[in-house]
């Protein structure tokens, strides 16, 4: 073969050639794709000038929160529209409009998540009905399925079953670290990793969740999916990126271990007390079964992991708090065991659920404000009706048909006129005589409202009185640290751009004794 003719394809193109006019027309095509926007509607609210007319607006996906509040600034209203990517966007901001947002029946949620949170792996289906093709009452698809089988798993009997194990697992985490002798933890390294354990025992399976070699590898793919989402890949998910790969490989990882686990419970006809076996004697599809697992790690994972930390970096940083809230739990312990001879981590042993659930109304007091200061990130919607959806009385403005809408928590939750100091960790605003959260409809929306409500709300406070009471059972003396043990009162600062519950970008550490008793 001649240079010539290995230059040459078979039909006399040169490769290079070829190569180049294929990136050539992706390049056109996409470029060509990029620049085909739906228009927002004449009612929408004006399209912000902070953007880029081609590529939309970066700093939605970049500076979240400064983005927004620029934008809003320069709008009469506080609304805005604006592209992220190709998608039409309406930003809106204020008691009348949240309230619409919250409570619309046209505005659906989970088509408003999957475009512009993209997050979840990919579960490829397999040959089997899928129950998430299935319609239940007056919602269809997998999100109805997905909520449908949540509710199930997180009712008050299955909780109630649940608990022992739940206790176990949080005095074996802090049997261990009580162990090393170290005497310090960074909370979002280890709380983070206990509220993986009980996540997984409560909404996937008792294999993983007993396996500590499993739950780190698990993890480590959780964190791979969800660190992968860059702007790029919500804007222009069609564009060939490393992240996709990186979350595809991830998923697939995911998708492995838990098809083993079923795949073997199946054969050797194991039977375990836990969600998987719900799923599975549910005839549910393995595809739905490891959609439902990984979409419910990240609706809890997430959220509860970040803020359980937080809650026990704050209370330790008002000694105040810390008290009232050690106080709490000894009352509680009290009321269930009266032989005060007992350690206070025996005492918890025999705290019936129902007071897990109610009888801590201080740590649930703390546990909102840590949400409250903790408040980046946005909601989003989009408008699935045939009409327009008015924001304001008068319908000067609207978010049109197709076009998605988006709320930052941070509009409510950091306002001044409702939240005094907004910047300080004040637990008592929530109290009845102060009820700063009750002087607008939906001034507390940690916990979502309207038709969106949060269904792991319940778990997810059980996992936290659980982890306060029980590290305060362990520990005592617990300060604020660095990462040589000395101690500080330095509190890291929240990044309001972050989309969702983040690790601080700082360290803190916390550093304790062993409880006497
Ligand atoms: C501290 C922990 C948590 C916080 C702060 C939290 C917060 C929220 C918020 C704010 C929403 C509403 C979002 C919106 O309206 O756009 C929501 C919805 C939701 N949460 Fe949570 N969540 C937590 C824990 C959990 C857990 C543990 C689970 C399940 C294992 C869970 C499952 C869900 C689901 C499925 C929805 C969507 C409900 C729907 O489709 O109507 N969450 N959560």
């Amino acid at each position: 073969m001649d240079a010539t003719t290995s230059a040459k394809g078979h039909d006399g193109i040169a490769p290079w050639l070829a190569v180049t006019l294929a990136l050539l027309t992706l390049l056109l095509s996409s470029a060509y794709y990029a620049l085909q926007k739906p228009p927002h509607g004449s009612k929408a609210p004006p399209l912000t000038k902070d953007a880029s007319a081609v590529l939309g607006a970066f700093a939605f996906f970049t500076q979240r929160w400064d983005f927004q509040q620029k934008a809003s600034r320069h709008s009469p209203t506080g609304n805005f529209s604006f592209y992220a990517g190709k998608w039409p966007v309406v930003s809106i901001r204020g008691e009348e409009a949240r309230k619409v947002f919250l409570e619309s029946k046209d505005l659906a949620f989970s088509e408003g998540y999957s475009a512009l949170l993209a997050g979840s792996p990919e579960v490829k289906p397999d040959n089997n009905v899928l129950a998430s093709d299935v319609t239940h009452g007056n919602e269809s698809g997998f999100s109805a399925y997905f909520n449908k089988r949540l509710i199930a798993m997180l009712k008050g009997n299955r909780l109630r079953d649940g608990l022992p194990q739940l206790l176990q697992d949080a005095r074996l985490v802090l049997d261990e670290m009580a162990a090393t002798g170290k005497n310090l933890t960074d909370p979002f390294d280890s709380i983070y990793r206990m509220v993986y354990k009980f996540t997984m025992r409560t909404v996937a399976c008792n294999e993983i969740a007993d396996d500590p070699v499993l739950l780190a590898k698990t993890l480590k793919c959780f964190e791979e999916v969800e660190g992968a989402t860059t702007p790029l890949s919500i804007m222009y998910p069609w564009l060939p990126q490393w992240a996709t790969v990186r979350r595809t490989i991830a998923g697939g990882r995911l998708y492995v271990i838990f098809k083993g686990v079923v795949d073997a419970r199946k054969k050797n006809g194991t039977w375990q007390e836990d969600a998987l076996q719900h799923l599975i004697d549910s005839g549910d599809s393995i595809t739905d079964i490891l959609k439902f697992v990984l979409g419910a790690l990240f609706a809890g994972q997430l959220n509860s992991g970040i803020n359980a930390a937080w809650i026990l970096v704050y209370m330790t940083s008002k000694p105040y708090w810390l008290s009232q809230i050690r106080q709490e739990v000894d009352r509680v312990a009290d009321r269930y065991t009266h032989d005060t001879s007992l350690p206070l981590k025996e005492r918890l042993m025999h705290v019936p659920i129902e007071a897990w659930e109610n009888e801590f109304p201080i740590v649930d007091m703390c546990l909102r404000e840590s949400m409250r200061l903790q408040s980046s990130g946005s909601f989003f919607r989009k408008n699935v009706s045939d009409h327009a959806v008015p924001i304001n009385k008068e319908g000067t403005e609207v978010i049109p048909p197709g076009v998605f809408a988006t709320y930052a928590l941070g509009d409510i939750h950091y306002n001044p006129q409702v939240y005094t100091n907004p910047d300080e960790y004040d637990p008592t605003r929530f109290s009845p005589e102060r009820a700063e959260d009750k002087k607008q409809p939906y001034a507390f929306v940690g916990w979502g409202a309207g038709r969106h409500p949060c269904l792991g709300m319940r778990f997810a406070k059980l996992e936290n009185n659980i982890i306060v009471a029980f590290f305060l059972a362990y520990f005592s003396d617990i300060k604020l640290a660095n990462a040589d043990g000395s101690e500080t009162t330095r509190i890291p600062e929240t990044n309001r751009n972050n989309h969702t519950a983040h690790k601080p970008d700082e360290h803190v550490w916390l550093k304790y004794k062993i409880a006497a008793n």
